[in-house]
């Protein structure tokens, strides 16, 4: 094959989910590709780069089997990820490149690496970039994302609040899962010889309503095709960090084919604010059949920013969502209601644009019971003419407006002043 920039496809999913197994697979399938892998572990013992060698044609001491070990590619191993593709791209005798990444790899900043490169990303240049100047992503093209899902430990899994130290930052296995379900192009439901026919349907519902953009494909021990995940040409950067279920939910409520599974999924708007201890007690007890929650919320005594929501399993975190713009001068409103029209049109005489908008999915969710939750833990009349600042919040606060604006512009999930809170009593 000889074309400009080589094609990468990217493996992830939770610990044991079977991307070693999918790679080996592959790597053993004909293919008239000549494939270089690079294999990313946590551990300094590149545990995942001994298995591919030991099961396939490609050795550890190959140039086309490069590891990258002690790390994630998600966080501190970016820098490396693109040393080494550029080192790679020196050799250039393969046409095709697949790159394992840890269990506990977030997909999202990896294809933003890949996508982005040194030049374009906010990443520290590394000594080699600095020395050779050479530019990775001249040379590769992310292709596909492929996420591998263990379906026998899915609901395990994704209802799990058991912690995992990412970095920097603690997450849990259940949001992870969520994440790595949301971003990817093909999603290959493994472990099917484990799990009935009825229980992979259910998985698939729920698979679908997050992500319904995704290739859905079942396997058992990894066996794919290879033309499913090789040179599919389906990654899109935009449609993938957009493509969400939580996000089509707000544009367009979907039929619901999935509700024979009792996945379902409702919209809950309001115009008035959230009383922060009421609403801090009801996500504390939410129910562990909402699977998934995003949006954005009015607090009341939170006049300056709207905060953004996003519930995964059992974890909250919390985000400065942007600035009210009832907060603006007169003018610097009116350029948006040129811009947005609609805007203007909604706009309430007294509060402006604050309100609620919140996406909640779920199994079995009485629509009814939780908005009348969602309902009650709004202000009452009495409440609206009451001091707001005198409520007990428990809310973190963001100090900085720029936190605000920042998560605004960009992803609110990767902004540095998310929060992942108890919201303890
Ligand atoms: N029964 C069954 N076992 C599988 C299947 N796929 C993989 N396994 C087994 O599951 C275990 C984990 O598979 P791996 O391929 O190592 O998973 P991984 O995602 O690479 O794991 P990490 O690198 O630790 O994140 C291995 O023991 C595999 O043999 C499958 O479809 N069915």
């Amino acid at each position: 094959m000889s074309r400009e920039t080589i094609p990468v496809t990217v493996l992830s999913g939770n610990l044991g989910a079977g991307k070693t197994t999918v790679l080996n697979n592959l790597l053993n399938t004909q293919t008239d590709l000549d494939i270089a892998v690079l294999v990313n572990d946590m551990g300094e013992v590149n545990v995942d780069a001994e298995r591919v060698a030991e099961h396939s044609d490609i050795s550890e001491d190959d140039e086309e089997l490069i590891e990258l070990s002690n790390g994630c590619i998600c966080c501190e191993l970016r820098g490396d990820l693109l040393d080494a593709l550029a080192k790679l791209a020196q050799a250039r005798e393969f046409d095709y490149l697949v790159i394992e990444s840890t269990g506990v790899a977030e997909p999202l900043p990896v294809a933003q690496t890949l996508t982005m490169g040194f030049d374009q990303s906010d990443l520290d240049p590394t000594e080699f970039y600095e020395e050779t100047g050479i530019e990775p992503m001249d040379y590769y093209e992310l292709d596909t994302t492929v996420t591998v899902v263990d379906a026998h430990q899915f609901w395990t899994t994704f209802g799990s609040a058991e912690s995992l130290m990412d970095g920097d930052t603690e997450k849990d296995l259940g949001s992870l899962l969520v994440e790595q379900i949301e971003f990817c192009d093909v999603l290959l439901l493994n472990k099917c010889d484990l799990v009935d026919e009825a229980a992979l349907d259910e998985i698939e519902a729920v698979v679908e309503v997050l992500q319904p953009r995704a290739e859905i494909l079942r396997t058992e021990h990894g066996a794919v095709d290879p033309d499913a995940i090789l040179d599919t040409g389906r990654f899109d950067f935009e449609a993938a960090s957009q493509s969400a279920g939580w996000m089509q939910e707000l544009e367009e409520p979907h039929a619901s084919a999935e509700e024979e599974h009792g996945v379902t999924s409702f919209v809950f708007e309001s115009r008035r604010p959230f009383h922060p201890e009421r609403f801090a007690d009801l996500l504390n007890e939410l129910p562990t059949n909402v699977v998934r929650s995003k949006g954005h919320f009015w607090l009341a005594g939170r006049e300056d920013i709207a905060l953004g929501i996003d519930v995964a399993g059992q974890s909250i975190r919390l985000t400065p969502a942007g600035q009210w713009l009832a907060t603006l001068p007169a003018d610097e409103q009116a350029q948006y209601f040129e811009a947005y029209p609609e805007l203007e049109e909604s706009w309430h005489p007294e509060y402006g644009d604050r309100g609620s908008q919140l996406v909640l999915i779920g199994t079995d969710m009485d629509h009814d019971d939780l908005r009348a939750d969602l309902e009650a833990a709004t202000l009452t009349d009495e409440e609206m003419d009451a001091d707001w600042s005198a409520f007990e919040d428990r809310f973190p606060t963001f100090e900085r407006l720029e936190d605000a604006e920042e998560a605004a512009d960009g992803d609110a999930q990767s902004a540095e002043s998310a929060e992942e809170v108890g919201l303890a009593d």
